[in-house]
């Protein structure tokens, strides 16, 4: 288990983490969600070992790895690591990568050390590369390095996989390719994995908990299925998924937008921190949408995009733009029809509320 307390992180002057707390259990597939420049590498860095925190304390396993005052190189730790760039050594086989740690890795078993060959050729099945192990990086695809670099972490069977977005200089298809085999690979070896990322699609596709993270500090921690249905912030809402924050009043239970006083919305499913803040989030799906005699707020179709099972539009209410789906089953609209729209109840809501 993986601990930390009140974590912060300073550069010079500049707080890139504000007081961090998390706890990561064995096994667990944490995502590590967040824009650019929120401190999501930080945090690795400061769970990989290479830096201290400026405050607080890190602890593994009951253990003190970390604090201002104290620090546990990385070889120390029982860690593997994936990074964006793969960082093979170009002049070293893929055999010679995945041996490589078992030799160096203080954790490595006995039984792997005695028989180093069939450990290599057991991680390399593992990863789909068995065929390739006299080649050099110079001779692999990018799918493949990456997957390189996926066996050189495991080899030893780290108690703590941290990647760091592991997956973005890979192509569309391979990213989906690779996204089953970590699920596979988590599995497989129970590793605690802390997956940085700041693609919600990937934080939502394989983790069992999302940590959300804006400007140096934790905005939400939960399920992929909570942080999507109930979303507690509106930074959350609205970069995981496209929401539509409609601001209005909530009174026993039902919502009135402010532009619309005399419409009244279920609730469905909304977070109490965001009714305090005179929030509705609807998510783009969440909207049933009818020609302009039907019931619910007007708007006007600025925008219509065919995606295959659905229908994009961008429609303009009271000067705000709201994204709409729809399935291509329903009727279809053009650029400047007015429509209606309105908030599906509960009960046919496509997504768990
Ligand atoms: N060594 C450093 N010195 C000064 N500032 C730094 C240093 N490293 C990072 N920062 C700043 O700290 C903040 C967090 O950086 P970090 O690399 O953790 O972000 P990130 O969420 O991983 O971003 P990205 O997704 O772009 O990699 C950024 O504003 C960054 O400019």
């Amino acid at each position: 288990m993986i601990q930390l307390h009140d974590v912060s992180k300073q550069y010079g002057s500049f707080t890139a983490l504000h007081s961090v707390n998390l706890t990561m259990k064995h096994g667990e597939f944490t995502a590590i969600l967040g824009p650019s420049g929120c401190g999501k590498t930080t945090l690795l860095k400061l769970l990989a070992g290479f830096m201290e925190p400026t405050s607080g304390e890190i602890q593994m396993d009951g253990s003190l790895v970390a604090s201002k005052h104290q620090l546990i190189p990385p070889e120390k730790r029982n860690i593997g690591m994936v990074f964006q760039s793969f960082a093979l050594w170009p002049h070293m086989t893929v055999y010679d990568h995945i041996v490589f740690p078992l030799r160096h890795h203080r954790h490595t078993q006995d039984e792997w050390k005695k028989d180093m060959v069939a450990r290599v050729q057991h991680v390399l099945k593992m990863v789909g590369l068995d065929q390739l192990f006299d080649r050099y990086p110079s001779e692999l695809s990018g799918g493949q390095k990456q997957r390189v670099a996926l066996a050189r972490a495991i080899a030893p069977l780290p108690d703590i996989l941290l990647m760091d977005e592991p997956l973005s200089a890979l192509d569309v298809e391979l990213r989906m390719d690779m996204r089953t085999e970590i699920q596979r690979i988590h599995r497989e070896t129970k590793a605690c994995i802390v997956y940085v990322t700041h693609d919600q699609g990937e934080a939502l596709a394989m983790a069992d908990k999302i940590v959300v993270m804006n400007k140096g500090k934790i905005e939400q921690i939960g399920s992929p299925e909570d942080i999507y249905t109930k979303p507690e912030t509106a930074f959350v809402a609205s970069f995981v998924g496209k929401c539509n924050m409609v601001k209005g009043k909530w009174e026993e239970g039902r919502f009135t937008p402010r532009a619309f006083p005399w419409e009244t919305w279920p609730d469905i499913g909304v977070a109490e921190s965001l009714k305090q803040e005179g929030f509705c989030p609807v998510r783009p799906e969440q909207w049933a949408m009818a020609d302009e005699s039907g019931e619910g707020l007007k708007g006007t179709v600025l925008s219509v995009q065919y995606q295959g099972k659905e229908v994009h539009y961008v429609i303009e209410v009271e000067e705000e733009k709201w994204t709409v789906h729809q399935s291509i089953f329903s009727r279809r609209y053009q650029a400047g029809d007015t429509v209606s729209l309105a908030v599906k109840a509960a009960e046919q809501q496509p997504v768990f509320v």
